[in-house]
């Protein structure tokens, strides 16, 4: 029997010291990523909302959006995939739902946050939490709903920012105890922090490594020294492409070709090796050799 999504995002990270968790917001990006050497994938919330909908990360997307491309990188793909559901998308029931709908599709993770519904990036201004025993109700849903006893539930506090650490760290604890597997602590200021949720949570702990947020970028080494065990890049492929695309489209007006940003661009060879592009013509031309 293969192994379940679920039970490979967990061999993934008793392999690693920390798991490197990359973002990537499509089924392309997650195939040269798998070829790069990443054992771990994400799909952000924000990527789903900016990049498939041309929205802010602000609670617009439902669970259908982020299914769809879900979907297509589980699809492509046998890495394991960690997903970003915001708040769960509703109540009990619609938790339930939502688990029941990725463990389906073949995700191994997914993240579930303790902002209020109507939520906001966890590193903007005036987040608001609800209370602690409202994410515990949020987490027995989601535990009681997964059939895959390996399928990862992690449950994410934003409360550090709102309450402080020590209040963030009490709510970890609850929601370990509540049944999550591991806790995404968001938007944390300084190192000391993670080594003290890893003192004092028994559970694997993920920090998350966005851009121009609340967080400095620490390196790999550094946060497994305090004790991280996952390190989340949720967005940097998106930025970096977004900032590539912009340059041809300016180049393409203000110079009306793209002769001086071809070196910025993924060439066609490239392009095709991480499709295996060739594998798929030299299939093709079997196929119809057979016929003759
Ligand atoms: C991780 C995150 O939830 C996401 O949706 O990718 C975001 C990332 C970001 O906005 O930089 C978050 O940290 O809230
Ligand atoms: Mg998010």
């Amino acid at each position: 029997m293969t192994q379940s999504a679920g039970l490979r995002f967990r061999q993934a990270l008793a392999n690693s010291k920390p798991l490197q968790i990359v973002g990537t917001t499509n089924a392309y990006f997650a195939l040269m990523a798998e070829q790069t050497g990443f054992q771990a994938l994400y799909l952000s919330g924000a990527g789903v909302a900016n990049a498939s909908y041309g929205l802010p990360d602000l609670g617009m997307t439902s669970m259908n959006d982020v299914l769809i491309d879900a979907g297509r990188i589980t699809s492509a793909t046998k890495l394991p995939l960690l997903v970003d559901i915001d708040t769960g998308w509703g109540g009990a029931f619609n938790i339930a739902r939502t688990i029941k709908e990725f463990e389906k599709i073949g995700v191994a993770a997914v993240h579930m946050e303790d902002q209020v519904s109507q939520k906001r990036c966890g590193h903007r201004p005036n987040k608001a939490v609800v209370s602690t025993e409202e994410m515990v109700d949020r987490i027995k849903a989601a535990v009681d709903a997964r059939t895959d006893p390996n399928f990862v539930i992690m449950a994410r506090t934003d409360a550090v920012a709102v309450e402080g650490v020590e209040a963030g760290i009490e709510r970890a604890k609850a929601y370990i105890a509540a049944g999550a597997d591991m806790i995404f602590a968001e938007a944390l200021t300084e190192l000391d922090q993670y080594r003290h949720f890893k003192a004092q949570v028994n559970a694997p702990i993920l920090a998350n490594m966005t851009e121009f947020g609340q967080t400095q970028l620490f390196n790999k080494e550094e946060l497994a020294e305090a004790g991280a065990d996952m390190v989340l890049y949720p967005l940097g492929t998106f930025r970096a492409a977004n900032q590539a695309a912009l340059k041809v489209m300016q180049a393409l007006m203000n110079d009306g070709h793209q002769r001086n940003v071809l070196d910025t661009m993924q060439t066609r060879a490239d392009l095709y090796k991480y499709l295996g592009y060739h594998a798929f013509e030299d299939k093709l031309d079997q196929l119809f050799s057979q016929d003759k």
